[in-house]
């Protein structure tokens, strides 16, 4: 089975516009409000996939009762914490040549909402994957990630984790299947700039040190690398019209994950997590299979190391 955990859902509130003049008033020419957060896209794309999963996480206040009837229509298998305080609604900003995130800081969770959510966890059993992805919200420590991640090795079960920083780092020491960092959160997670692919390649082997089994490093629109304890691959980004990149990492997530479950074979993970991001970049919401196995045929695997 395979859990995704989301402790911070959102409402994305998609909003295009001609252009962005901070300091100004802004009309929108259109605007979308799906429902967000990295391990419900994760969930999302493993459903097009043909996998099931459960999607858990905390959903609270009016905001979140809206989260839900927005996430029905996808008629994911949920289980869900609510809580008292509202769930975030994050704001995208579109231009034709730019996107501008703001993400919301999330609900506080009361000491007995983080009780409810941990006593809430299934026993995991060997074959179980927990994919833990996102930002924390309010009142969660960063050993939130790390309790949980204890909870599943002892358990037998495998994890994967998507997240910055310390919350990050402190996971690795239990062997996530997968983390995936885009360069700029790499970067910074060394406190480090990097001038070319050795540099990024160097970074993420410092993350398979650490712990990692594989390390997935997303660069948007200029491909994606996956290095492995024996090898580093490097994958382009095929060209097409960016619709709205947001959850393009989830989505690759989703594709390396479901597809290494079903073959473990990391070439073909790699490609087809490829594909899942790029498709979701060209797609106003996620990609569907057929966005996905579209983009599949315009992406090239090499092997670098
Ligand atoms: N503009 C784009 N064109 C083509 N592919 C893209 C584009 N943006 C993202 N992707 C694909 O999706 C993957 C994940 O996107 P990225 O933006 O790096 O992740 P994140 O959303 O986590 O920052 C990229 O490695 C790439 O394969
Ligand atoms: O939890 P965070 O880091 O604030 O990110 C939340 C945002 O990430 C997303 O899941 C998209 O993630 P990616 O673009 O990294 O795939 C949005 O749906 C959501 O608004």
């Amino acid at each position: 089975m395979i859990y995704t955990i989301t402790a911070n859902p959102s409402i994305d509130y998609v909003l295009q516009l001609s252009q962005l003049k901070s300091g100004s008033i802004n009309r929108a020419i259109d605007d979308v409000k799906l429902p967000g957060g990295k391990g419900i896209n994760v969930s999302r794309i493993l459903q097009q996939l043909g996998l099931d999963s459960t999607a858990l996480g905390f959903i609270g206040g009016a905001t979140g009762t809206f989260f839900t009837t927005l996430l029905s229509a996808h008629q994911l298998q949920t289980d869900f914490v609510r809580v008292k305080d509202d769930t975030r609604i994050n704001i995208k900003l579109k231009t034709a040549t730019e996107e501008t995130e703001i993400n919301g800081q999330g609900p506080a969770i009361t000491t007995a909402e983080k009780q409810t959510f941990l006593e809430k966890l299934t026993p995991f059993t060997q074959g179980d994957v927990v994919i833990m992805s996102g930002s924390l919200p309010r009142n969660l420590d960063n050993n939130f990630y790390l309790e949980i991640a204890q909870q599943i090795t002892q358990q037998g079960a495998e994890f994967v984790i998507d997240t910055t920083g310390q919350a990050l780092l402190d996971t690795l020491q239990l062997g996530p299947l997968v983390v995936k960092p885009n360069h700029h959160e790499l970067a910074e997670l060394f406190a480090t700039t990097f001038n070319n692919l050795d540099d990024i390649i160097q970074a993420a082997k410092r993350l398979l040190q650490l712990g990692a089994k594989h390390v997935l490093v997303s660069m948007a629109g200029d491909g994606a690398l996956l290095v492995t304890e024996k090898h580093a691959y490097q994958c382009n980004a095929p060209h097409g019209q960016v619709k709205n990149s947001v959850g393009a990492g989830d989505s690759m997530i989703a594709g390396f994950v479901g597809t290494y479950m079903q073959t473990h074979d990391l070439q073909e993970s790699f490609h087809y997590g490829a594909a899942c991001g790029s498709a979701t970049a060209f797609c106003e919401d996620l990609a569907t299979l057929s966005d996905i196995n579209e983009v599949y045929q315009k992406i090239t695997v090499t092997q670098l190391q």
